[in-house]
């Protein structure tokens, strides 16, 4: 079977939701400044979005995360690739996320930042699986609770494919 995609959220659900993120974090936020982390590459199309909807001033710095472990199992372990450029002293940060899966990234990830001494750290995501949680992590906004199921678009890729498209999707005709 050829690999396909079916649309799992469209554009438009997409869009909307993300609007009423920006609006919920401006509330929250009102009268301080938002830092936001994009944790890359997967979160950079929700953040430029987000970012684009939020009214409180905003700051944003990126950096770039692997794991690795001893077998094919991601031990969770987290090696910053490409750390962030400013420090976080004194920040309210939110880091921006496509998807929490395991949760394994942000719950090391989280751990590392919160050394720096930001003011208030939060968590974003465009898309939560709830039901493949390994580590325990606190999602501030989330944006869709999905199902277990591998989707792409919005920054998901599938061997790197499909990170532009428009709309949450679901890989059919794989292995
Ligand atoms: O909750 P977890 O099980 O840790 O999975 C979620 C993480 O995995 C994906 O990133 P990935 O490491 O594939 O890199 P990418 O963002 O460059 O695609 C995704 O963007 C999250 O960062
Ligand atoms: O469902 C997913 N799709 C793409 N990348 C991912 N990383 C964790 N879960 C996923
Ligand atoms: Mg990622």
């Amino acid at each position: 079977m050829a690999e396909t995609i079916r649309v799992l959220v469209p554009e438009k659900e997409v869009d909307k939701r993300i609007e009423e993120l920006g609006k919920k974090i401006s509330e929250d936020y009102a009268g301080k400044q938002v830092h936001l982390i994009c944790v890359l590459k997967g979160g950079v199309f929700f953040m430029c979005e987000l970012a684009k909807r939020i009214t409180v001033p905003v700051s944003m710095d990126f950096m770039s995360v692997s794991s690795y472990g001893a077998g094919t199992e991601s031990s969770g372990i987290v090696k910053i690739v490409k750390d962030l450029d400013e420090p976080l002293e004194g920040k309210d940060v939110l880091i921006v996320e496509d998807i929490i899966d395991s949760g394994r990234t942000l719950f090391h990830l989280m751990k590392i930042l919160k050394e720096r001494g930001p003011k208030s750290m939060h968590i974003c995501t465009l898309l939560d699986k709830p039901e493949r949680r390994v580590e325990d992590v606190k999602v501030d906004y989330v944006g869709f609770n999905i199902p277990d199921e591998f989707v792409v678009g919005y920054g998901l890729d599938y061997a790197q494919k499909y990170r532009n498209l428009p709309f949450i999707g679901v890989v059919e005709g794989v292995e």
